[in-house]
């Protein structure tokens, strides 16, 4: 089994626009990505790949094997399933909250395919037993879409309800999921700029 991250750093996660600039946002992505390859190898994932359009941020980086693809994230990935001669498991960058845990439950599904769904609908993680015998189709409702391309190649599926790893950093209100549940250098990253504030029974961001 091999994982794949994709990844994008410049002018990543625009939808943090509102309480992030661009610096902070790439500089937060990036500590991300590295707590996702973290947890990989905690979870015993030896082959670690990380798609990428360019090297831009991952000059350094010595965990993971970096493959560059200039094309968009769907046809990234589909040249990268075509290839592929063992089970692959597709991890996105933004899912600090993802554990080890998680990682071996999931690759340990008795099925063929086995999807996280992200909140609002995407896919945070898929695991692909057979990977040369699936396409995918990220963006809108990517959940729905991964199901019925699953079922259409005749591929059964599990899907791994978890409110953390379903738990995507795309959107303010989910910085404040992480600054409660998180641990590591992207929740303290966060917790240095932003603290919980309970207003109206809910709790919020707020900027110190
Ligand atoms: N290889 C590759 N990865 C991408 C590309 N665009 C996004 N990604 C990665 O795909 C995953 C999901 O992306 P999004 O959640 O939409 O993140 P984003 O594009 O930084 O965020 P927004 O600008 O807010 O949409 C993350 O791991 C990104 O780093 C791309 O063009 N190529
Ligand atoms: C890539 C996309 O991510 P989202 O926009 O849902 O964060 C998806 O999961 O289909």
């Amino acid at each position: 089994m091999k994982a794949v991250i994709p990844y994008k750093k410049a002018s990543a996660k625009s939808r943090l626009s509102p309480v992030l600039n661009q610096q902070e946002r790439e500089e937060f992505v990036e500590l991300m990505l590295n707590q996702v390859i973290n947890s990989l190898q905690e979870a015993g994932i030896e082959k670690i790949d990380i798609l990428s359009p360019s090297m831009y941020g991952l000059e350094n980086m010595r965990t993971a094997r970096v493959l560059l693809d200039k094309n968009d994230l769907n046809e990234a990935l589909n040249r990268y399933l075509e290839g592929a001669e063992e089970p692959i498991l597709i991890v996105m960058a933004d899912l600090p909250l993802l554990s080890p845990n998680h990682i071996k439950e999931i690759t340990s599904t008795k099925e063929d395919v086995c999807i996280v769904p992200g909140k609002g609908g995407g896919t945070n993680v898929l695991f692909l037993r057979k990977p040369s015998g699936y396409r995918v189709r990220y963006y809108g409702s990517s959940f729905l879409t991964h199901c019925s391309i699953a079922a259409k190649a005749g591929q059964n599926v599990e899907i791994y309800d978890s409110f953390l790893a379903g738990t995507d950093i795309d959107e303010p209100e989910d910085l404040v999921e992480l600054l409660i549940h998180g641990n590591g250098a992207a929740k303290d990253y966060i917790s240095q700029k932003f603290r919980l504030e309970i207003s109206r029974g809910r709790v919020r961001l707020a900027p110190f």
